[in-house]
């Protein structure tokens, strides 16, 4: 694997760009396949509802758990694959869910305020064991505008039942940090399985260089992980070029499926991020948006094979110029059933090498690139 990491320093700057805040630019030409950042999270939680089920992952590197693992005695709501994982577990953050258990298990029974609460106390547990790092995520896009009441509830338990900490945690500083995780968290999934329209994640992380990047409706790069790789940095993230850009060009990732409706993709930008994207994909289908349905679901039919796919097509796109993107997804989406994910090119084997194999980034499929041609758009 490349290191990316190390690479980015010199691939990407971050420059402030007017409506879109800080974005990542590339510093020279960059390569179909090129891994342009590869980063470990700066915290990582469980998506699991720690109170009312048992996740099948260790809480520390999130592999699947072997048949006997290692629960903490103390707190009784972890579980880690191997003495390794388990020296992860920090002495403030077992006390704080021993007292979470204790103190609120009858009356704190909503899945998601769970998930919300495993989120606060990785943060706080940062503030904790790290205040540099946790300096990092503070500064981070995402401020609290209104706190919400989810927000002050979450506060007052945790406030409540937590040790003392290093710093004081305001319900302000509570707000904020929600809004840096719904902005800035990425998905772990679990591993694809055709039969499962929905794929679930497994846990989330923050990475803060690959925060940086903006959102584009038709990205030139995506988001691999391999969480059930054997590797030391499982848990990272990869970053890898789709196609060609040129130096000077922002690097862009989707932040969902690439699929998705013009209406769904405005308003789960809106709402979720708060912007309106005004990329060229959105500038060409905002005018067919009339009769859309606005369902947060709702993905585009693929471009492709198949009698109602096409007559869809034809109905809302009527010549080749109103869908000038109609390349990117005969290209770079994946044909498997129910999988939504991006392809991109394996990683150049040398500076003049392309490869012509493209891989998924959900189900991790290969197929060869048809098209197979390297050019900048
Ligand atoms: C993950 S952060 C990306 C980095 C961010 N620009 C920063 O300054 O830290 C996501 C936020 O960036 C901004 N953003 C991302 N994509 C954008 C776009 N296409 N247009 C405008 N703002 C965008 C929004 O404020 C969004 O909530």
């Amino acid at each position: 694997m490349n290191n990316g990491e190390a690479k980015s320093e010199s691939l990407l700057r971050v420059t402030e760009i007017e409506g879109r805040g800080r974005s990542l630019v590339s510093t020279q030409s960059l390569r179909a396949g090129e891994v342009i950042l590869r980063e470990s999270p700066l915290l990582l939680y469980s998506a699991f509802p720690f109170l009312s089920s048992t996740s099948p992952y260790c809480d520390h590197c999130f592999r699947s758990l072997p048949s006997s693992p290692q629960k903490c005695q103390s707190c009784s709501l972890v579980l880690f694959c191997n003495p390794n994982c388990f020296s992860s577990h920090s002495p403030w953050l077992c006390e704080s869910l021993r007292r979470l258990h204790q103190s609120s298990s009858s009356v704190f029974t909503n899945h998601d305020l769970q998930i919300q609460a495993r989120y606060l106390l990785s943060a706080y547990n940062l503030a904790a064991t790290s205040p540099p790092n946790f300096q990092i995520l503070l500064s981070l896009q995402g401020n609290a505008r209104d706190s919400t009441s989810d927000s002050d509830f979450l506060h007052t338990l945790l406030s409540t039942v937590c040790p003392p900490l290093p710093v004081t945690i305001s319900p302000e500083l509570t707000a904020a940090l929600l809004v840096k995780d719904k902005v800035n968290g990425f998905g772990l999934m679990e591993p694809f399985s055709v039969s499962k329209e929905c794929r679930s994640v497994r846990a989330y992380g923050i990475y803060p260089k690959v925060s940086f990047f903006n959102h584009d409706c038709l990205p030139n790069a995506c988001r691999f992980d391999y969480v059930d790789s054997a590797d030391i940095g499982n848990t990272d993230i990869v970053i890898r070029m789709i196609h060609d850009v040129p130096q000077g060009r922002e690097v862009c990732l989707s932040y969902f499926p690439v699929n998705m409706r013009y209406l769904s993709r405005q308003k789960r930008l809106f709402e979720d991020y708060g912007f309106r994207c005004e990329c060229d994909r959105c500038k060409v289908e905002s005018s067919w948006s009339e009769g859309e349905e606005d369902d947060e679901n709702d993905v585009m039919d693929d471009v492709g094979d198949g009698e109602e796919e096409e007559m869809e097509e034809e109905e809302e796109v009527d010549d080749e110029a109103s869908f000038p993107h109609a390349y990117f997804f005969v290209r770079y989406m994946c044909e498997k059933e129910n999988c939504f994910g991006t392809l991109a090119p394996l990683p150049p084997k040398s500076n003049d090498d392309v490869s012509r194999v493209l891989e998924c980034n959900v189900c991790g499929s290969v197929k060869e690139d048809e098209v197979g041609v390297s050019v900048n758009h």
